[in-house]
């Protein structure tokens, strides 16, 4: 086999997401070494933030045990820059997978894609902070204005877990549909909550919470729960569905975003901290849903983008109990798309849209998107 039907993948971040990554990531390359033998799959870097494996030999690291033994054996990990010097050097086309929440190595992406590090990735931050940085990605990106051998970029996993939502909507806005508005439940931890702490139906609903805490040791919530809570991740992701319907959103905080945390927890230093004392105020969300329930509705966390007023915002609000969005089930998102071609009946995409396995399929199909084309 020619060294040029390599792909060298470097994993970082090895949590949730990234161990539900590593196993697709054996399966597709067992499954590719029968039906495409000419494509390799080597995976060469697995790091965490302290420790990580890199086989400087180019050599494959056992998929199945290396998170294992990145835990036993691994070394401090060097500056980033050194990082995409040595993979830069692999003697094929290198994939970066990056399944962190941290911005420093989302900020660093155009350096790798100009080095020719493709990148497929879960974390939102690149996508959704500065504009300036978005169009330095896609600047950069073989897959934007970037030079051919450049790398590819994909992050499908970053609105509504593995769920196709940023395909569809680049489809509708690359075939010239007009995208009007964009609404729904983007989080799996807030439908989640919601949906048991004010259940439609007989059923008695949770302390709030105590359906936080689920919520988190059920792999929704993000590394620290707060960011989830007082809507930074549904407000991430609708700069980014804004972004990619043609709005140029500054930053998530540009446009109005309700937080649930309260006031007097907002100086927690920490999400376990947090947690300790979110109980404390579990009264304060109970008068939310009484005061719903007072009306024969059910409080939903919700977002919506008008594309043509370009106003977005985020929030909790009272659904009548027949409406779709009272009606969604466990960490379901829904995402209604609202167009020119699709009138008044929205194209609708559902489904879970968080959890380790989901998010992990959205990030293994972007990584068959790269090795398309790169081959
Ligand atoms: N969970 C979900 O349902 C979804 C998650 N996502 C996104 O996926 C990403 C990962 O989420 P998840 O797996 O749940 O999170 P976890 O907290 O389970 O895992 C995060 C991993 O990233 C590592 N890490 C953090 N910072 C660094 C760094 N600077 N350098 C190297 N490694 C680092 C951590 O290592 P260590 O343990 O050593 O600190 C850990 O291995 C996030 O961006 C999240 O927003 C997106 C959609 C859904
Ligand atoms: N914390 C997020 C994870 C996926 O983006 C969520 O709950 O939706």
């Amino acid at each position: 086999m020619s060294a040029s039907k390599t792909i060298f993948i470097g994993v970082i971040g090895v949590g949730g997401v990234g161990k539900a990554f590593l196993g697709q990531l054996d399966f597709l390359r067992q499954r590719l070494a029968q039906q495409t033998p000419a494509i390799d799959l080597r995976l060469i870097l697995a790091q965490r933030s302290t420790k990580r494996l890199f086989s400087s030999s180019w050599a494959a690291l056992d998929i199945s045990t290396v998170a294992t033994q990145l835990d036993q054996s691994g070394t401090p990990p060097p500056p980033l820059n050194e990082t995409y010097g040595q993979l830069a050097q692999a003697p094929g086309r290198v994939v970066l997978v990056d399944n962190t929440s941290d911005a420093g190595l989302a900020a660093s992406y155009p350096a790798a894609l100009q080095r020719g590090i493709s990148i497929v990735t879960p974390n939102k931050k690149a996508f959704s902070d500065s504009y300036d940085l978005w169009s330095a990605i896609f600047s950069a990106a073989a897959n934007g204005t970037g030079a051919p051998s450049n790398g590819y970029i994909y992050h499908e996993s970053t609105v509504g877990a593995g769920l196709p939502v940023l395909s569809t909507l680049r489809e509708l806005v690359d075939t010239g549909d007009e995208v009007t508005r964009i609404e729904g439940v983007f989080s799996g931890t807030m439908s989640f909550l919601f949906n048991s702490f004010q259940p439609v139906g007989s059923a008695a609903g949770g302390a709030f919470a105590a359906e936080v805490k689920k919520a988190k040791d059920l792999g929704y919530t993000e590394p620290d729960p707060r960011d989830d809570l007082n809507g930074l991740d549904v407000a991430r992701k609708l700069t980014i569905l804004a972004r990619i319907a043609g709005l140029k959103v500054a930053s998530p905080t540009a446009f109005p975003v309700q937080s649930l945390i309260p006031k007097e927890l907002e100086s927690c230093t920490s999400g376990d901290d947090f947690l300790a004392r979110l109980p404390e105020f579990d009264a304060q969300m109970d008068k939310v849903k009484s005061e719903a329930s007072a009306e024969g509705k059910v409080v939903r966390f919700v977002g919506s983008i008008d594309v043509a007023a370009g106003a977005v915002k985020v929030g909790l609000e009272k659904f009548d109990t027949s409406h779709p969005i009272a009606a969604l089930k466990g960490s379901d998102n829904i995402i209604n798309f609202y167009t020119k071609r699709y009138g008044n009946n929205p194209l609708i995409v559902q489904g879970a849209g968080a959890g380790a396995e989901v998010t992990a399929m959205g990030v293994t199909g972007d990584l068959l998107k790269v090795i398309r084309a790169l081959h």
